[in-house]
Formats: C-alpha cells, sequence, structure tokens
C-alpha cells in the first residue's frame, strides 16, 4: 500500500524546488503580488503588456523575469513571457507556497539576527524569538478578538501543511476498521477532517486548546464531514479525556513538548483507548540533510520547519515511551517528504 515519493499524494513537495533560494523566493513572492502570475497564467504577454500591467521600469522588469526564468517559474525568449508548464502544474498548490513564503519571510528576522545564539543556547535565543512568540500557546486560553486573531494567523501554517501531510498519512495506513478516533493537538480539524471524508463510519473529536478549537469549527464549517466530527477544548496534558477510543492520534505535536509532555500525552492515549484500541504517531524525524538537501539546499521556504531542528526526535524514544506504557505490537515506518517523517503504530495490549 506504501507508495513511493513519486505518486501523486507527494506531488506537493514540487514546490519547494522554487523556494529554494532567499532572492528567488522574494521574487516569486512580488510576482504573486503584483499579478504577474495571474497575468502569465491567464495568458502568455508579451514585454510592453507586461511592462504597462505592471506599472514597472523596464529594468526592473527585466531583473524580474532574469530571476524568475533562472528559478524555472517563467520562460522569456525576448519577445513573450509565459509560465512554464511545470510552474503552472505547481500553482495548484499556490496557497500553500504563499503561506510558507509568508512565514519564512516572518521567521527570517530570527536567523539574521540570532543564528549564533540559537546554535549555542535555544533558551537565550527564544527569549527574543519571533517563533516562539508566533506560537504562543497562553495565547490560545482565552476567547477574545485579539487571541482570535493571533491564534489564527499560526493555525493557517498548520492547517497548509496538514491539508498535504494528511493525505500522506491516509496513504500508509487504513482507518477504514475504526468507528472512533480522537486526534490531540487536533488543531483546526484538517487531519481529522480528511481522514473522515475518507472513511464515512468514522466519528471524530479533536482535542485542542480552547481558542484553536473555535478557530477550527470555523475553517470546517460547511464541509460534508464536520457534523462527524466534534471539537473538545481541554488541557491534554491535565484534563480527563473522552474514552472508548478506536484510535488516538498525534500529529506534529509531540516534539513540542520536553520528554515528559510527550510521555503524559500518551499515557492519555493510553487511558482513552479500548482494549486493542491504536495510538498512531504522525511526526517528523530528526532533520536528515540527505532527504533536505534535494534541491540543492536547504529551501528557504522550509524555515519554519528548520528551526524547530532541537525539537524532533529519533523513533526510539516514542518507541520506549510506548514500551513503558505497555503498548505492544509497536511498527515504524519512514516516509521522506521535505524532511523525513515517521508513521509510529501501536496497540494497547
Ligand atoms: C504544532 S501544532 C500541530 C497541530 C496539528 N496536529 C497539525 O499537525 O497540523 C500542536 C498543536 O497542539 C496543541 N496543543 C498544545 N498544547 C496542548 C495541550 N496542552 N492540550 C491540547 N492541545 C495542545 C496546539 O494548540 C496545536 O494546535
Amino acid at each position: 500500500m506504501a507508495n513511493t515519493p513519486t505518486t501523486p499524494v507527494y506531488d506537493y513537495l514540487c514546490i519547494d524546488q522554487y523556494l529554494t533560494d532567499f532572492m528567488d523566493v522574494q521574487l516569486l513572492k512580488s510576482a504573486f503580488e503584483n499579478g504577474l502570475i495571474d497575468l502569465l497564467q491567464s495568458r502568455p504577454h508579451n514585454l510592453a503588456e507586461l511592462q504597462s500591467a505592471l506599472h514597472t521600469d523596464s529594468v526592473g522588469l527585466r531583473f524580474m523575469l532574469d530571476l524568475l526564468g533562472h528559478n524555472g517559474v517563467i520562460l522569456n525568449n525576448g519577445e513573450t513571457v509565459c509560465l512554464t508548464q511545470e510552474f503552472e502544474h505547481a500553482l495548484q498548490y499556490r496557497s500553500l507556497m504563499e503561506v510558507k513564503i509568508e512565514f519564512a519571510n516572518f521567521l527570517a528576522p530570527d536567523v539574521m539576527q540570532s543564528m549564533s545564539a540559537f546554535i549555542r543556547d535555544e533558551r537565550e535565543f527564544m527569549a527574543n524569538s519571533r517563533l516562539f512568540e508566533l506560537f504562543d500557546y497562553q495565547r490560545a486560553l482565552e476567547s477574545t478578538p485579539e487571541n482570535y486573531q493571533f491564534t489564527q494567523r499560526w493555525v493557517s501554517l498548520t492547517t497548509a501543511l496538514t491539508q498535504h501531510e494528511a493525505q500522506v498519512c491516509l496513504d500508509h495506513h487504513d482507518f477504514s476498521s475504526y468507528q472512533q478516533l480522537m486526534d490531540i493537538g487536533g488543531n483546526s480539524g484538517e487531519f481529522v477532517s480528511q481522514i473522515c471524508r475518507a472513511n464515512p463510519n468514522l466519528q471524530a473529536t479533536v482535542i485542542d486548546l480552547p481558542v484553536v478549537c473555535e478557530v477550527g469549527n470555523n475553517h470546517l464549517k460547511g464541509r460534508s464531514e464536520a457534523s462527524r466530527i466534534q471539537f473538545q477544548p481541554a488541557n491534554a496534558l491535565e484534563d480527563k479525556l473522552p474514552t472508548n477510543q478506536d484510535i488516538v492520534t498525534f500529529k506534529s505535536i509531540l516534539h513540542d513538548w520536553p520528554e515528559p509532555g510527550s510521555q503524559r500525552f500518551l499515557s492519555q492515549a493510553h487511558s482513552s483507548l479500548k482494549p486493542g484500541g491504536k495510538v498512531l504517531i504522525f511526526e517528523r524525524a530528526p532533520i536528515n540533510l540527505a532527504t533536505a538537501y534535494k534541491h540543492g539546499n536547504l529551501a528557504f521556504g522550509n524555515l519554519p520547519t528548520f528551526l524547530f531542528f532541537r525539537s524532533y526526535r529519533p523513533a526510539s524514544i516514542y518507541v520506549n515511551q510506548l514500551q513503558d506504557l505497555g503498548f505492544t505490537d509497536i511498527n515504524i515506518e519512514l516516509i521522506p517528504l521535505e524532511t523525513d517523517f515517521y508513521l509510529i503504530t501501536a496497540s494497547k495490549g
């Protein structure tokens, strides 16, 4: 059942080749903003048409077109300019490209100003970093218009990534035998929504912090599977969670916490599962440069992911935690995406 990384589920990874170099990314951002990409998507244009539509001088236009040409976005034969076929294909993932650009640019000052601190001591880095300001979970506890807006911003990043990663997980795990699923740290509900859409008999609960649940309820509005998905605001480290679950999932949450936190989350999953129920962990593995350097460089567009490099753990740590809790039948699968992921499943004995 497992696919190789050339099948459609992995197709979204094609965008990284356009998001590798800093300057290329800035030119692509401008081309989205000033309407060049929309113009060329409608039809090829000549240089005079572009200069007039974009209100630019000829030197500025040439600079932009040269860099976009170098980045494989456009073809320019000196008369007419059009999108490359490959970029036209990648445009189906335009919103993911734009979100990745937005967040990489937002976090770039952290790298430019504080890389030495980051390498030396994460806590010193955190004190001044935009990364940890961006993911401020304290602001997801109390519902106010400001906290909603703040939380919605970072949820748009996790949701854009999960929109595609969920399909990869579905491709590697068969959910059809389950009736009740709980996703801890389930965020906007995007992960669960896709699993429920593919499995019409499944009911699901998303556990997350109160403001995230509010954002999630709005995110799923209008989707046919939304009636089978309940958001339950809770602190999943401390609160009693629903029981009688066939499967409890953790997607990209365990790395957020020191090991006692991830052990606590897994213990909560154990209490919530029926005997014989499954736990599923879908997490990034420690960054492997052989995968991450696919396009010749660490893609600038993946900066938000790279900045968490200290947090991604080897699977063996989760395996030990699962064994300590009495889980059996532990299975690990490595899945190379823009950085490696693994899928760990285990049964409650
Ligand atoms: C890195 S995000 C991953 C979100 C989602 N699973 C995904 O992959 O898109 C971690 C999520 O865990 C949630 N979270 C953090 N601490 C939590 C807690 N104590 N109880 C419940 N949810 C928590 C956050 O609000 C956030 O939605």
